[in-house]
């Protein structure tokens, strides 16, 4: 039987709406570790949340270019994964992932067929490939700005890597998502907030309902 799409909530601040992704049906949360982000969520709160998750749904902690002792202390809190999400090189990827004992997934951003092209290099450094859509230059930070990507780029991928699709997706434009690039899963943040940070059940539960009657 076909594995059905992951659906990814990203950016989860309290046990409340860790919740209402768990009910509405998540795949997998996504927690920000990276203070310049208005999701970040503190050790302790880390702590807090991957517990609450675990056996339930798979928890994710997002970081950006951490160094060693940040993946040693995150890892150790048992999450199931952690996505990079800076400029990691695929040698880094790699030695994180021998060292953290979780699954890797590393974000890669897409803004020209250029981009395109580095995304084989990362295949067998990480467990999951997440493309997401390139900041634009002077943005703080380099994910969960509510921005979308030419999907059309992707055409030119090795169709034979599992991705996951994320970027400016919305509850209404998933469906439309999925059935363009067919992707392995869809992870959403700024498209089910009401402002950056501010998550909202209703868009939550409308996003995951929506990627679920898309196939
Ligand atoms: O969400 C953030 O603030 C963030 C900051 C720094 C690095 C990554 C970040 N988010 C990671 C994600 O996985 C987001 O879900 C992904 O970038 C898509 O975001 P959006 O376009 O807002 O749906």
């Amino acid at each position: 039987m076909a594995q059905s799409r992951i659906v990814k909530i990203c950016g989860i601040k309290s046990e409340d709406l860790l919740e209402a992704a768990i009910v509405a049906g998540a795949d997998m949360v996504g927690f920000m570790h990276f203070q310049r982000s208005p999701r970040h969520v503190s050790i302790e709160d880390l702590a807090e949340l991957i517990s609450a998750a675990r056996g339930r749904v798979e928890s994710c902690v997002v970081l950006v270019n951490p160094d060693n002792s940040c993946v040693a202390e995150v890892s150790a809190l048992g999450p199931d994964w952690i996505q990079l999400h800076g400029p990691e090189t695929p040698h880094r990827v790699e030695a994180i992932r021998a060292g953290a004992g979780v699954e890797i997934m590393k974000a890669l951003p897409i803004g020209a067929a250029a981009d395109v092209a580095l995304v084989t290099d990362y295949v067998g450094a990480a467990d999951r490939i997440l493309l997401d859509a390139k900041p634009p230059k002077g943005a703080d930070r380099p994910g969960g700005l509510g921005t979308s990507f030419d999907w059309s780029l992707l055409e030119t991928l090795d169709p034979s890597i599992p991705f996951m699709l994320s970027g400016g997706l919305t509850p209404d434009n998933v469906a439309a998502a999925i059935g363009t690039v067919k992707p392995l899963g869809v992870d959403v943040s700024s498209g089910v907030e009401t402002a950056p940070g501010v998550k909202d059940k209703r868009l939550i539960e409308a996003f995951i309902r929506n990627a679920r009657a898309a196939g």
